[in-house]
């Protein structure tokens, strides 16, 4: 846990003691509000305190027993839930300070969602009951062994029988096996499948049925179903604790009534009728899950940086040339060039994680009064972010890795094992070129729409002051006028502007739209990142126009914001300069002022991470403790690998001895 306790030496308190900000209150500008802060500490405390719940070896066991440990943690994490009567706030957090992918984040994070958002009230009355009991466990059965990306192309069928009013199930073909499911493999009970309806003779596409998998008595698979785990994946420990699984149907029969039948139904004598509803409400579950995703982002990247951040400020290295005490690493201006704009990220997509959390909401109640019209911009800012900050993320933790040096490439650094886990989130809940792709795509639509006058609305709007935008010149003549938020977003809009528009007119030049697509894709790409990364400075910017208490607290928000913009300036000026944007010495100029914020962040930095609040338990990295106290533990750590079980180590005598004998003889000879 934290330092302060009898004999604890906390050797970062000469870091913490030149923090020009009120901690505590940046610990509720991070978490949301005051409760925020209180209940996860609650919730990591009491995770930390439980020995259930350790996970110290966890990269070392086997992949049986790491699941049975899985098993374990997500049944105990259960009892105390229901012991201790915790709000579905508090079971939420719990669950996140067990750290250990596994069935129960399918069950709660897809399977009951898929219920809410397209069962119908009688389906919902029917089987969220039995979900929130864990009477049964759910999955989320949609990719498949041919088709993930391509969710129209999925194989697998449900065929409806008016003679017993049953759908039938079947894997027509290999590729038509599910294969990825999360919780499918071992544990789940039932699962959402994604599969073709075809009623009456005819194809109705993409529909979701609720179908049973394993008996509720002894858990085996039902007649007709094969089901497997798909076999070991990246890293240690990591996500090989969930059971990704393989399923195959052999006409498996199972009622009309549970066809999800929220947004289309099949009646009794086989017709199909479509709710006057859009078809890709369909796809609701993963714009949910995508918008979880864009929180979970900055988790991994802060708890990633706390560790990188902590070590760097206790780790030496080389000294002054007139001789005296080694230097903190933290101190190479390299290092904070590196460093710090991870760190500001993790605040970026932490706050527009929270924007993002609201449009959903918004976005739903809309969709339940009938009001259609934000349904494609929950799509692209929910596509779109998940795809710019899972790939910053991955990329952020293993620049964290490299940043900790030798140290960092062991497994006790948390480090390997967080990449690890983390990295998939670039493939699942859809593949992020795949995502990238979607937004371009909308905003070609919504350029092709200027000329008709037509206003964009939302995060687009700005693409509405066309006139303005396309033939503005940045301002800036001093390093200190890019502190300057209305410079800052002007520059960001008119480089996102200015690459959709140049895109949109290339591909008018192609022999047709769907060449143009093809072939400027890649361009597309990046137009389709520019616009997301204006929306991330611009949802970071407003969060610092707000109201926020707390000595200091605002101001190292400004500068972790004006550090994450001129961080994407400095990056990405090749786009800024070929657009027109700005010019060269302007900059220069952004990458001066980055340097003068970097050492303005410096003094803070230990105590900027220090906000996030985590546990000890919850980094899981000797580098990361809070007291910095990091040689003994990563001592003590290396003698728990079960290679140090003996001196000498198995195999000695079959594979070292006789060659060492032989060694012996021939140096004899
Ligand atoms: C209670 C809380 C508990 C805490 C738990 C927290 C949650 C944690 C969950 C666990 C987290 C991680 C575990 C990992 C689990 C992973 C699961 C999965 O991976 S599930 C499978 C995911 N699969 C995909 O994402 C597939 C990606 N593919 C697609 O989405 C589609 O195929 C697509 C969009 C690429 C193409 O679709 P389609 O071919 O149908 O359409 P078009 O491209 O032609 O588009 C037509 C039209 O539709 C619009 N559109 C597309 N998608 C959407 C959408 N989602 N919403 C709204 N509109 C959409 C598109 O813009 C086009 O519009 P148009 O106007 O016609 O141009
Ligand atoms: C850890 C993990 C957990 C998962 N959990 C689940 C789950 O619970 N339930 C579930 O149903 N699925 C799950 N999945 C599957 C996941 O959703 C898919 O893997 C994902 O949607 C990507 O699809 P794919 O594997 O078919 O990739 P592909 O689409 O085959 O991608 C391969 C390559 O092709 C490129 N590509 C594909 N299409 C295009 C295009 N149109 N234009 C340009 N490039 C393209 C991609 O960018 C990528 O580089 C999981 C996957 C992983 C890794």
């Amino acid at each position: 846990m934290e330092a302060g306790g009898a004999g604890e030496v906390d050797h970062l308190a000469g870091e913490r003691a030149t923090a020009q900000f009120d901690v505590d209150h940046m610990k509720v500008a991070w978490a949301g509000s005051r409760h925020a802060v209180d209940v996860a500490d609650r919730m990591a405390r009491l995770v930390a305190s439980d020995p259930v719940f350790r996970k110290d070896n966890r990269t070392m066991l086997p992949r049986k027993e790491l699941f049975k440990d899985t098993l374990r943690k997500a049944a105990h994490a259960w009892k105390r839930i229901v012991e201790l009567r915790l709000t579905e706030e508090e079971a939420n957090l719990l669950r996140l300070y067990v750290d250990q992918p596994g069935y129960v984040d399918l069950h709660w994070g897809m399977f009951v969602p898929a219920i809410k958002g397209q069962g119908t009230e009688e389906q919902q009355k029917k089987w969220l009951p039995l979900a929130y009991k864990f009477q049964i466990i759910g999955c989320y059965a949609q990719t498949e062994l041919g088709h993930g990306s391509n969710v129209q192309g999925l194989e697998t069928t449900a065929t409806f029988d008016p003679k017993t009013d049953e759908f039938v199930m079947h894997s027509p073909t290999l590729t038509s096996s599910k294969w990825w499911p999360g919780g499918l493999g071992k544990a789940s009970t039932h699962a959402v499948v994604y599969a073709r309806l075809i009623t009456e003779g005819k194809d109705y596409g993409i529909h979701g049925f609720i179908v049973q998998l394993r008996s509720l008595e002894d858990h085996s698979p039902l007649p007709g179903v094969t089901l497997g785990d798909i076999g070991g994946k990246f890293g240690s420990g990591a996500y090989n604790s969930m059971d990704n699984g393989v399923l195959r149907f052999d006409h498996v029969r199972i009622p009309r009534d549970q066809m999800l039948m929220r947004l289309s139904q099949v009646t009794k004598e086989g017709k199909y009728v479509h709710s006057n509803v859009p078809k890709q409400l369909l796809y609701g579950t993963m714009v949910f899950v995508r918008q979880t995703i864009v929180a979970d982002a900055s988790k991994a990247l802060s708890r990633a940086t706390c560790i990188a951040v902590r070590y760097s400020a206790m780790r030496k290295q080389f000294g002054p040339q007139t001789g005296g005490p080694e230097t903190q690493v933290l101190n190479y201006k390299t290092q904070q060039s590196r460093l710090f704009p991870l760190l500001a990220s993790a605040y970026a997509f932490r706050f527009v994680g929270e924007w993002l959390k609201w449009l959903y909401t918004d976005v739903t109640h809309k969709l339940e009064a009938k009001d259609f019209s934000t349904l494609q911009e929950a799509h692209a800012c929910t596509a779109g972010l998940k795809a710019v900050t899972t790939s910053a993320t991955a990329d952020g933790i293993e620049e964290c890795r490299k940043l900790c040096g030798g140290h960092g490439y062991l497994n006790s650094s948390g480090l390997p094992e967080l990449f690890a886990t983390y990295v998939p989130a670039c493939t699942y809940e859809g593949d992020n070129v795949v995502l990238l792709l979607q937004v371009a795509r909308i905003l070609m639509k919504t350029v092709s729409q200027l000329a008709s006058g037509k206003q964009p609305v939302g995060t687009m709007a700005y693409m509405g002051n066309v006139q303005y935008l396309m033939q503005c010149k940045c301002g800036v003549n001093t390093a200190e006028d890019w502190l300057s938020p209305a410079a800052i977003r002007e520059v960001f809009e008119a480089r996102a502007l200015r690459m959709a528009v140049n895109c949109a007119q290339n591909i008018n030049r192609a022999p047709s739209q769907e060449e143009g697509l093809y072939e400027l894709s890649p361009d597309l790409l990046e137009v389709a990142v520019a616009h997301i990364q204006l929306i991330i400075v611009t949802k970071f910017i407003e969060k610092v126009e707000q109201d926020i208490p707390g000595e200091g607290v605002k101001e190292q928000l400004r500068n972790l914001c004006n550090v994450y913009a001129l961080y994407l300036v400095h990056k990405h000026l090749g786009d800024f300069l070929s657009t027109g944007c700005m010019t060269a010495r302007q900059g220069a100029l952004a990458n001066q002022q980055l340097g003068k914020l970097y050492a303005q962040l410096r003094p803070n930095a230990v105590a900027l991470v220090d906000a996030f609040n985590y546990t000890d338990h919850y980094l899981g990295s000797v580098l990361g403790r809070y007291d910095g106290n990091v040689y003994p533990a990563l001592y003590d750590e290396a003698w728990k690998d079960p290679l140090n079980d003996s001196p000498v180590p198995d195999g000695y005598r079959e594979h070292l001895r006789p060659l060492l004998k032989q060694q012996l003889k021939l140096s004899r000879l």
